[in-house]
């Protein structure tokens, strides 16, 4: 327990340095498996604030570039900052996620045997207190948080069911709400609308829309419609690099997005 309070003790305080307006850098990475570049010389910037959606075919590298950037997945060669100086690359999946990089997985993982405000509870961002007392009772903020949660994600009325009578849509917001409670600057949010309703995915639109500013928010999604509702910039990825950046509209009259999609390339 000691352990695991000092581990996150050495990036609690980390304050990615944003005064280029960058938050997260990503230069000349390149990731291979068993010689295969999933990642070919990637360079990315990801402005702070800003809602980015990344698209690209099946195998364009778009899940090994978060990997990359939670740490799950160490690079061959390149730079990875959070901000202009926290090294990335030198810190583990545990002390990235503490320093305030949150991801969000596909499918959602609430604990279904809890109830909403609980599930809250339990992602708090804790002192070390933590580690000793599981159900402390909350400050006055630590409730304001929740409460603030519950209504930007739409649950306050779902607050004391179980989360595992959830739809699937609301089980997603639980999910972005318990990534909320842990107050990152960076959420890297994978297919949020897959299985969604049309009601659902325009709400999810909404919600991560309201996220952006004092969040950055990077969305990887398939579902153009969704992309278009929500992206002022696009990155298209393409065998491990980036193809080509910009609005929806630069994106689909770019030449090379063009040759790739429609050409003989097209997937
Ligand atoms: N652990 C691994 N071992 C070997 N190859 C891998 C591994 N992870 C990814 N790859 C390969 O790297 C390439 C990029 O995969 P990645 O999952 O990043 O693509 P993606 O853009 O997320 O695709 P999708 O949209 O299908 O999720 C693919 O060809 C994939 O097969």
């Amino acid at each position: 327990m000691k352990q695991q309070a000092s581990v996150m003790g050495a990036t609690e305080n980390l304050v990615p340095d944003t005064r280029h307006g960058v938050i997260l850098y990503m230069e000349n990475v390149s990731v291979s498996f068993d010689g295969f570049k999933a990642l070919n010389d990637l360079n990315l910037y990801i402005n702070d604030g800003e809602l980015r959606c990344l698209i690209g075919a099946n195998g364009a590298g778009k899940t090994t570039l978060m990997d990359v950037i939670t740490g799950k997945t160490r690079p061959d060669q390149g730079k990875v900052n959070f901000g202009q100086q926290i090294d990335l690359l030198k810190l583990n999946e545990a002390e990235i996620a503490q320093a305030g990089i949150g991801r969000k997985f596909q499918k959602p993982t609430v604990f279904e045997a809890l109830s909403v405000y609980e599930n809250l509870y339990l992602s708090l961002k804790m002192d070390k207190g933590i580690w000793c007392s599981l159900w402390h009772k909350l400050n006055g903020e630590q409730k304001d948080d929740i409460e603030r949660i519950l209504a930007t994600i739409g649950l306050t009325e779902q607050r004391h069911g179980l989360a595992g009578n959830l739809s699937h849509g609301q089980k997603q917001w639980l999910e972005i709400g318990m990534l909320l409670a842990a107050k990152p600057r960076v959420l890297l949010v994978d297919e949020p609308v897959a299985g969604m309703t049309l009601q659902e995915t325009e709400r999810t639109a909404e919600l991560l829309t309201s996220l952006a500013g004092e969040h950055s928010v990077v969305v990887v999604e398939h579902d153009m419609s969704f992309v278009r509702s929500i992206a002022r910039t696009v990155t298209v990825l393409h065998q491990g690099s980036v193809l080509a950046e910009g609005t929806m509209a630069q994106i689909q009259s770019h030449p090379d997005v063009k040759r790739v999609y429609l050409g003989e390339e097209s997937t």
